[in-house]
């Protein structure tokens, strides 16, 4: 089978983008992975499926699949790429539009300069609804949130936990430059703590409106922005009391803008999208 392809970038983080709009697409956690293999694919941080509208008053819906080929909630500079590609192709010359994930309904709209803004929903902090198995922790209160103890191979990190619709431990480091990624990251994406693993955040905070963001990715490993990531982290630092309620946010792709302004709002996204290249490969 040939399948047509659009790579595309939001900050660095890379999607494959494909178009269910017309038929249906279904392809096999195996044939996702080979997508996204950098040496004998095509290569990419996730799999984008853009499919038609599932209900009235919903614009598209889009499913969004991991490196590893495990399907998931959401995706932050995912939403904006599938934003540009609708518009890109002519599919809608809505410059607000409403997306069903698998975690609710989101809204990009398009700016004039070129990014997109996203309406990412409400962050979520109740362990359970992350979810995170706090059972028996004591939790170190901050400001008006909590960090909890993670267990880490001896040593002891806190993280603050949140939803985006999907999962995020985050944790403030001195400097993201040295901070410790690559050997905790995949231990805290792994930890028993977090029954459906979760995506692991490197918070630098720089000043109240702005941080330096590294993120090690559930199903794809440190990726070089993470939307979700970026919105979990301003949403904890603004309830730990480190941060204001717009925040401009650094990460190895480029910038983010995130506002929050407390519970009871949305979180919204500003960023880049951009397309790479289309093609067409064998599977
Ligand atoms: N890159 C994304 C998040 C993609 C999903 C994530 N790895 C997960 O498993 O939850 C973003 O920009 O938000």
């Amino acid at each position: 089978m040939k399948l047509r392809f659009t790579k595309m970038q939001g900050a660095g983080n890379d999607f494959v983008v494909l178009d269910a709009t017309r038929a249906p697409l279904d392809l096999s956690p195996g044939q996702y992975r080979h997508l996204a293999d950098r040496r004998f694919g095509i290569g990419a941080d996730q799999i984008l499926i853009v499919g038609p509208s599932p209900a009235p008053g919903v614009d598209f819906s889009y499913r969004i699949v991991n490196a590893d080929g495990g399907e998931v909630e959401q995706c932050g500079n995912g939403a904006r790429c599938f934003a540009k590609f609708v518009h890109e192709r002519g599919l809608t010359d809505k410059r607000a539009i409403r997306v069903q994930t698998l975690s609710g309904v989101i809204e990009p709209s398009l700016q004039d300069d070129g990014r997109v803004t996203v309406d990412m929903g409400e962050p979520v902090f109740e362990p359970g609804r992350v979810p995170f198995d706090a059972q028996g922790l004591v939790p170190r209160p901050v400001g008006d949130h909590v960090q909890w103890p993670l267990e880490l191979d001896g040593t002891t990190v806190y993280v603050a936990v949140a939803s985006m619709g999907n999962p995020h431990a985050v944790q403030r480091v001195d400097d993201v430059d040295t901070a410790p990624v690559a050997q905790q990251g995949p231990m805290i994406e792994s930890h028993p703590r977090f029954p459906r693993r979760v995506n692991a955040g490197f918070m630098q905070v720089v000043a109240r409106g702005h941080i330096r963001l590294r993120v090690h990715e559930r199903g794809a490993g440190e990726t070089l922005a993470c939307g979700t990531g970026a919105c979990a982290a301003v949403a904890c630092g603004i309830r730990l009391g480190w941060l204001d309620a717009r925040v401009d946010v650094d990460t190895r792709g480029g910038r983010l803008t995130i506002e929050w302004a407390g519970p009871g709002h949305t979180v919204r996204m500003t960023g880049p999208a951009v397309t790479v290249f289309e093609g067409e490969i064998e599977l």
